[in-house]
């Protein structure tokens, strides 16, 4: 369980989020929408340890991730940006982090099967395309085979089945009673993958609700999100 409380996040005089209050249950995917700078990230980066908020609280199974016994095994993140570690092969990373958390190769190679990069294991992770540094990131966050997955973005640079793989992988993962918090600006895959919606813009709270509920009265997700957003995008382009 993920609750967001009274979260607020400022830099400079500007709050990017905004009094911000929501609530991530188990067995359910829930997605994150937003426009371009409606601080998603910064939430998601909050929610793991790496911003500190200005005020409001972000817990996970009622702590916060800096307090969180074993965080490999309760949390699985996959963050925009991540960091490949260079000079080292994309086996030895997801080993080393193997090893600090009491975990054996066999399970190294489960996720390494599982997302799909066997046979790319021994290659340097600097190499790697942007698809595949998103699925050694994806590894790693179920490499404990954590209680919660919060993931910014998985589908940047996934090919069509690899998207497809994602979306059976992140049903599967609410399926079995996990709590799944995805980030993504492509609707029509939210429209396949999501049961809950939470929508913010502005830093603030827009919707948080059941899918069926958001899209009532409206022909698509797209057209449901675009309406919800209207007045809250900060960047749009041209006619032309
Ligand atoms: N370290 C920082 N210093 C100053 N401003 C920041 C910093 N990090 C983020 N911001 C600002 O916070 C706002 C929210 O950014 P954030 O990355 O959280 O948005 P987002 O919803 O994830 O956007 P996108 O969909 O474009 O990824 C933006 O205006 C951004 O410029």
């Amino acid at each position: 369980m993920i609750e967001i409380q009274g979260l607020t996040k400022r830099y400079g005089g500007a709050a990017v989020v905004d009094d911000l209050s929501f609530a991530v249950g188990p067995g359910r995917v829930t997605g994150f929408l937003g426009p371009n700078g409606a601080g998603k990230s910064t939430t998601l980066r909050i929610l793991v340890g790496l911003v500190q908020a200005t005020s409001g609280s972000a817990t996970i199974d009622g702590v916060p991730y800096a307090g969180l016994p074993d965080p490999l095994r309760r949390v699985g993140a996959l963050l925009e940006a991540t960091p490949v570690q260079r000079g080292r092969t994309a086996y030895r990373q997801l080993l080393a982090l193997a090893q600090t958390h009491g975990l054996g190769r066999g399970r190294v190679e489960e996720v390494l099967d599982l997302v799909g990069l066997t046979s790319a294991a021994g290659r340097q992770a600097s190499e790697y395309s942007l698809g595949m540094r998103q699925r050694l990131g994806i590894a790693a966050a179920l490499l404990g085979e954590p209680s919660t997955l919060i993931l910014d973005e998985p589908t940047n640079g996934l090919d069509p089945a690899g998207v497809h793989w994602l979306r059976n992988l992140l049903r599967a993962q609410a399926a079995e009673g996990r709590t799944v918090l995805v980030s993504s600006h492509l609707i029509s895959e939210m429209a396949l993958t999501a049961d809950q919606l939470v929508v913010v813009g502005r830093g603030r709270l827009l919707a948080d609700l059941p899918m069926a509920a958001l899209t009532s009265g409206h022909a698509s997700l797209e057209a449901a999100y675009l309406r919800l957003t209207g007045d809250a995008v900060e960047f749009s382009g041209g006619s032309r």
